[in-house]
């Protein structure tokens, strides 16, 4: 299966980057993982509403064109759905079935994600109700993904 993971920035602290590393390389007899990384826009100092919206905007605009038209499009937003990682794995097996191509999950910036975006998901997906800094996300997701598949596999895992 195909798993894109689009996020928005880049990732330069180093151990986060080890850890995302670490879960690509655990990651790899489950899925053909990309990772595409869109270009964050420069947040002017004291933004207004309108500004920082125009920023979201233009980085949903950058997201939008990434996202392969027949890919099951995942919004992390924490206004999303609470899933267990059970629900996360059989999500996957329902997916395989369905016969999806590609899954792809986004992650906004530090503002967030856009309406066009979380209107193009077909599902948005809550890690907690708890804000975490969007590269950390980008580590855990990968985890959540890779525990996904061990559990659809009925692989041991960490419980
Ligand atoms: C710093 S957060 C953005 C916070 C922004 N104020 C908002 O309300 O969306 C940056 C990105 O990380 C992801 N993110 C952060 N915490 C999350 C959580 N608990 N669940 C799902 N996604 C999360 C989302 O994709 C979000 O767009």
């Amino acid at each position: 299966m195909q798993v894109s993971v689009i996020a928005v920035g880049k990732v330069k602290d180093r151990y986060i980057n080890e850890g995302i590393a670490e879960y690509e390389k655990r990651l790899r007899p489950y899925a053909d993982l990309n990772i595409v990384e869109v270009r964050e826009e420069r947040i002017p100092n004291r933004a207004s509403p309108a500004e920082e919206a125009q920023v979201v905007e233009r980085e949903g605009e950058r997201i939008c064109t990434v996202v392969p038209d027949n890919a099951v499009l995942v919004a992390l937003d924490l206004r999303g759905e609470a899933w267990s990682s059970e629900d996360l794995a059989s999500r996957l097996r329902s997916w395989e079935i369905e016969g999806a191509h590609e899954i792809a999950f986004v992650i906004g910036g530090p503002l967030g994600l856009s309406p066009a975006v979380l209107d193009r998901a077909r599902v948005t997906l809550s890690l907690s109700r708890m804000t975490f800094l969007h590269t950390m996300v980008r580590l855990i997701l990968l985890e959540q993904i890779y525990r996904g598949f061990r559990i659809m596999r009925g692989e041991p895992y960490h419980k």
